[in-house]
Order: C-alpha cells, then structure tokens, then sequence
C-alpha cells in the first residue's frame, strides 16, 4: 500500500529543547489516523513539519511520495488540506459562506477570482455532504461555531486535497455541535474517494473507530500507536496520561471516567 506520509528518526530542537524527539510514523493510504496527545506534546510541532514549515533537526519527511528538500513545497502543499483555528480567525467575517468554501479552491484567504458556475456547484455539492447546504448564502460571522468547522473542512476539500488533517476541530463546540461534526467526520471517512484524514486532538472521546489507526504522543515522543482500539483501551491509556482511567465502548464511541 502507498505511504501517504513517512516520518523517519525524526527530532527537532529549539533553544536547546528537544521538542521532538525520534519520531517514526508512516501513514498508509487507506486507513485514517487519529494524534491523541495533551497540551505541549508536540502535535502541531509535528503537523508543521508535515506541510514544511519547520524542518528537523535530524531524520527525513516523505509526502505522498515526495521527499522534502527535494521537491516543492507549494506545489505538494496543494495535496494537503489543514483545517484549524488559525485559519478560522482569518476568514473575513462578512465573507459568504458560499465564497470560504470556494477559496479553498484557490488556497487564499477571501475570494479575489471570478467564480464559475461549477465552482458554485461544487461548493454546494461539499455543503450538502457536510449537511450544511442550507448556510449557502448566509455571511460567514452568522455561522455558529459548529457551521463555521464544517465550512471550514468543505473549503479544504474544494481543493480536492489527498491528506485532510483536521486540528482540534471540536474546539469550542457545545455536547451538540460536536457529535454533528463527528458524524460528518465519520461520513467523510468512510469516502472510498475522499482523502486520507489526520484527526488532531486532545480529547480522547472524539476518537472513533473511523480511524483505524491512533498515534499516542506525549512529550515530544511517540508513546505508543497502532489499532485503535489497542490504543483506545484503559491500560494503554491509564499509562499514557499517568492517571486510572476507566474506558468503556458503547458502540462506536468510548466512554471515560478518571478514577
Ligand atoms: N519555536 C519554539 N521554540 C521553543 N519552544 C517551542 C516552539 N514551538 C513550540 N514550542 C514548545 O514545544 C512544545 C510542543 O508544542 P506544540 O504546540 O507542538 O504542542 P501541542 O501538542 O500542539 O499542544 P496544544 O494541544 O496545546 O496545541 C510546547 O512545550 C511548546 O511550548
């Protein structure tokens, strides 16, 4: 199976800090990947250095084949869709919701080119796929948190990207509003055509099954990955954040409780 994405021995120090440190990790195309890591691990150190904007200190980065420092970068950046907050406090605010999702077409911020009408029909096929169609020509700042993700996540797929990674898209959701984005999440996974998902967070209850395969990581350092429910799993676990933890699945969805 093709390597989507191949991180090899990979360290990087800052200010004499070794903020990661011998990372092996190789995404396979096919299977979807969970990072399950608490504040400060490394997580978005890591996701920097998957779109090229942090080099390491030491080992190799492989992208859908491509090897960095060999090949270019805006170019494979094209491939790699990256939904975050970052960008969310970006998007003009009184931009319509039609035109974020269109941008990603274009990977800019606002809308500066003349848009076809299959761009609108694209725009509102991806809407409909994330069931928020009915936000087509509402201004984006009359979107409630939860809309503003999913639009955000239909923009990145306009470019029709290979890897979509998607950091903490929960943040700042309600009970509600987050079980509705994980359901399009997991639609979206089960996509046979739809690209491979990185799923970034702290929170363990976000993970789901749909990713067959989650990445432990704990001070800058890979603490366990593998099958999703070996990671998932109360021993595994009760290590990794150093405290008892109970976990029970109930379907497709674990429940914790600190004990
Ligand atoms: N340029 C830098 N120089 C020094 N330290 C840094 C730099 N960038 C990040 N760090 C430190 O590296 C550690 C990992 O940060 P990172 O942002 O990757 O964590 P994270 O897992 O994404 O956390 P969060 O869930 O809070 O976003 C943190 O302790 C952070 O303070």
């Amino acid at each position: 199976m093709e390597n989507i994405i191949e991180v090899a021995g990979v360290s990087l120090m800052r200010d004499g800090k070794k903020l990661l440190s011998d990372i092996h990790w190789t995404v396979k195309k096919g299977e979807h990947w969970a990072v399950l890591g608490l504040n400060g691990s490394g997580k978005t150190t890591l996701l920097n250095m998957i779109n090229g904007y942090i080099w390491p200190t030491k080992g190799s980065i492989k992208v859908l084949g491509k090897a960095f420092g060999k090949t270019s970068l805006p170019e494979l950046r094209k491939s790699i869709g990256w939904v975050s907050s970052s960008i969310q406090e970006r998007i003009p605010r009184t931009q319509l919701a039609r035109d974020v999702v269109i941008s990603g077409k274009y990977a800019s911020i606002g809308l500066y080119e003349a848009v076809d009408a299959q761009d609108e029909e694209k725009a509102l096929r991806l809407m409909e796929q994330l069931h928020c169609a009915s936000l087509f020509s509402r201004a984006y700042e009359h979107c409630s948190q939860g809309e503003r993700q999913k639009l955000l996540i239909a923009r990145a797929l306009m470019a029709e990207p290979r890897i979509l990674i998607l950091d903490e898209p929960c943040n700042g959701l309600d009970l509600f509003a987050r079980e509705i984005l994980l359901e399009s999440v997991e639609e979206l996974a089960k996509d046979k055509n739809g690209p491979t998902l990185v799923y970034v967070t702290h929170h363990p209850e976000e993970i789901s099954p749909a990713f067959q395969k989650t990445l432990l990581i704990r001070n800058g350092e890979v603490f366990r990955q593998g099958r999703t429910s070996e990671m998932i799993e109360k021993q595994v676990l009760s290590r990794f954040f150093e405290h008892e933890i109970h976990v029970e699945w109930r379907g497709n969805r674990a429940l914790f409780q600190v004990v």
